[in-house]
């Protein structure tokens, strides 16, 4: 028997464009990787997405190159089993990683393909709890302010998504507190705005925004990366000000979170696995957030169904964990970022089911991803 690592690309397009303050996207690129041994095969997205955090494309692939060598090398002086931990001890000691939208993809891969030669659903692998998590309340990604009316946001209340997801920091202030008025009033009367300025303002422009959110008494329940330069000092002014959670995000990647202690300036995190270099990591940095009375959000990065399964577990074990280690701190579930598989056009697999406000996943051994025949 021997392991073999083998990966290819896939272009999926959007069904509009996908815009944040940072960039517009037409399509998601990646490489789907599977790692096949002992009769069974894993499946991992490396999914980059620099905006977010990630490595480029160009160091995913010659990442994934030196994976691909390095299971080889692994797997020719032991067996499976072995080689497979091997690669995942080495992966867990590349952390932080110089390339985690890869390391992520190949530790999925890893993972997926140990829970299924356990016959354990992934979430299980990561935390024993989490397998009694089936379902995982998420937000509609409804995407840039600007597009927004209120019949779309009616139809994503029908769904039964309560908490609404939008981009802004791309037009002008006026214009999109405008727009926030307009959505705020086709809202469910339980229903929350969760806006993301992804890094567009500066120190006034989000003091403004903020002021003027609250004054208008508008219901949002965070606000994602509101600053360009997101420093410790500002973000705590702002936070101060803030009846509503401020989170960080993107700028997440670059705070040394892996060998200080981590301190937040801010109430929550959003955490991407591709951004952090895989499941493990981000459990790790949930576990420690969580501790110190941080909210978490876990979210996609808008990846291939590969990837959402992947994520979902997460998730899910980190809900588990949640429960357990600050039921006072958390006392319910946040809303996550994992509802947004309906932008591709098509898919490399099922996504999960989103129905009525939660995502769902259910017990087949691995993460749940099944690939489409090709
Ligand atoms: O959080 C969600 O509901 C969906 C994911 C999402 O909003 C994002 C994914 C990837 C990059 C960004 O455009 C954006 C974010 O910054 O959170
Ligand atoms: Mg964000």
């Amino acid at each position: 028997m021997s392991i073999h690592l083998s990966f290819k690309s896939y272009s999926l397009p959007f069904i509009a464009a996908w815009q944040s303050a940072h960039e517009r996207q037409w399509q998601r690129a990646g490489w789907l990787v599977r790692i096949a041994a002992a009769g069974d095969c894993g499946y991992g997205d490396a999914a980059p997405l620099p905006a977010a955090g990630t490595e480029a494309p160009a160091a995913t692939v010659s990442r994934l190159h030196h994976w691909q060598q390095r299971v080889g090398q692994l797997s020719a002086v032991a067996d499976d089993l072995t080689a497979i931990y091997a690669a995942l001890a080495e992966l867990a000691a590349a952390v932080p990683s110089a390339a985690p939208a890869a390391d992520c993809a190949v530790e999925t891969a890893l993972l997926d393909l140990c829970a299924k030669l356990r016959g354990w659903p992934l979430r299980g692998w990561l935390s024993a709890q989490a397998v009694e998590i089936q379902c995982i309340p998420v937000n509609a990604a409804l995407g840039a302010v600007s597009k927004q009316t209120a019949a779309a946001v009616t139809a994503s209340a029908a769904l039964g998504f309560r908490v609404f997801k939008l981009k802004v920091g791309i037009a002008p202030l006026a214009d999109e507190l405008r727009w926030l008025h307009t959505v705020a009033a086709a809202l469910p009367s339980d229903g929350q705005l969760r806006l993301d300025a992804n890094q567009a303002w500066d120190v006034d422009t989000a003091q403004q925004a903020i002021r003027a959110l609250q004054q208008a008494d508008l219901p949002i329940e965070s606000l994602e990366e509101p600053l360009a330069q997101p420093t410790d000092a500002a973000l705590v002014a702002l936070q101060q000000q803030c009846d509503f959670a401020l989170a960080l995000d993107e700028s997440l990647a670059r705070r040394d979170w892996w060998t200080a202690p981590l301190t937040v300036p801010v109430r929550r995190v959003v955490l991407k696995p591709s951004a952090l270099g895989g499941l493990r990591p981000t459990l790790a940095l949930a576990e420690a957030a969580l501790a110190g009375g941080v909210e978490v959000v876990v979210t996609s990065v808008l990846e291939s169904a590969a990837g959402i399964w992947a994520t979902a577990q997460v998730a899910a074990a980190i809900i588990a964990e949640q429960s357990v280690l600050n039921q006072t701190v958390m006392p319910r579930t946040l809303a996550q970022g994992l509802a947004t598989s309906d932008w591709l056009a098509r898919d490399l697999g099922a996504a999960p089911l989103v129905r009525a406000g939660y995502l769902h996943l259910n017990d087949a051994p691995g993460s749940g991803f099944v690939p489409h025949p090709t």
